[in-house]
């Protein structure tokens, strides 16, 4: 089920075009990361998708709806921006239990939420005294008070540490893949959500350049084949034969482009050279994401 859909949204900023007609959507149960250097125009999509800026044209809904016309947002969408601000002298249980108040959830939601994001230890303790990444922690919390079908979260990365980022990434997994929330993640970090998302979107200076899933991103496309072998020279011509182009980066190693494993192998078998190591290269994924967002 789709559950936000943005579509041919636009908006500006005097001559700035944060966002130029982007159009992806996001369904039930996956995480889909929204990606893009810094400045790409994420925050001013997600702002759009909460009512917070108004889209000079193009819409941005949630479960067909745009969000200012939802009935129980709080239980239908939950959303971090930024590392929000808290009352500091409050604990982050007080926190929770005002919004449970507001918000007509059970004030026991807030013991349950902080448990979840495992902050249980430090309830009682005043914000004050917390950490970015407790901060984000409590943030995620409160997001999730309502245990809202989509969740909305702006490089909720930042401020954790790798224990943190391994922790968040379960989260959200579960959420998504267990309870089927539908997840939209912003981040300018691809390697920081690539074990996470199930989907990726892929925005720079406002414009969509790519999406789908994470394997078509680094799909194995035209990467070549490198083959190891003593006699690797005598297979050179074999391979050019069939249409391939041959590098030879260093004696006994090919990097051979153009044609698929298959083809390399049947020509080693047609040979019988000695191989010790046949493989696809594998595509970096912060290479392709450079590449994609690039200044052109
Ligand atoms: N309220 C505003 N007034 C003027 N310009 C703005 C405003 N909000 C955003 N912009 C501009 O719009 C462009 C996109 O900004 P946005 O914050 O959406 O990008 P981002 O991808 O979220 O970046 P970051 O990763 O740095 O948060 C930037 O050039 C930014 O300076």
């Amino acid at each position: 089920m789709t559950a936000i859909e943005i579509r041919n949204l636009s908006k500006a900023f005097g001559p700035v075009r944060a966002v130029d007609d982007v159009s992806f959507s996001v369904e039930s149960g996956t995480v889909t990361g929204y990606l893009g250097p810094n400045g790409a125009g994420k925050t001013t999509t997600l702002r759009c998708l909460l009512g917070l800026v108004t889209a000079d044209s193009g819409t941005a809904l949630v479960d067909g709806r745009p969000y200012t016309a939802l009935e129980r947002p709080l239980a239908e969408v939950g959303a971090v921006l930024e590392a929000t601000s808290f009352h500091p002298g409050r604990t982050a249980r007080d926190h929770l239990r005002v919004i449970c108040t507001a918000a007509g959830l059970p004030v026991s939601r807030a013991d349950e939420a902080l448990e979840q994001v495992g902050l249980a230890d430090s309830a009682g303790k005043r914000v004050a005294g917390f950490s970015l990444g407790m901060r984000q922690r409590l943030a995620l919390g409160t997001a999730t008070l309502g245990h809202p079908r989509v969740l909305i979260l702006d490089e909720p990365a930042n401020g954790l540490d790798p224990a943190g980022i391994e922790w968040l990434r379960g989260f959200l997994r579960s959420l998504a893949h267990e309870q089927g929330v539908a997840v939209l993640v912003s981040s300018h970090v691809l390697s920081e959500v690539q074990q996470t998302v199930d989907n990726v979107v892929i925005i720079a200076r406002g414009r969509l350049v790519h999406q789908g899933s994470l394997a078509e991103l680094t799909g194995n496309g035209d990467r070549p084949v490198r083959v190891h072998a003593a006699d690797a020279a005598r297979l050179a011509p074999v391979l050019e034969a069939k249409g391939a182009r041959v590098e030879q980066p260093q004696p006994g190693v090919l990097r051979v482009h153009g044609v698929g494993a298959e083809t390399v192998g049947q020509a080693v078998l047609d040979e019988g050279v000695l191989v010790t190591e046949l493989v696809r290269e594998r595509s970096d994924l912060q290479e392709i994401f450079m590449e994609l967002t690039r200044e052109k």
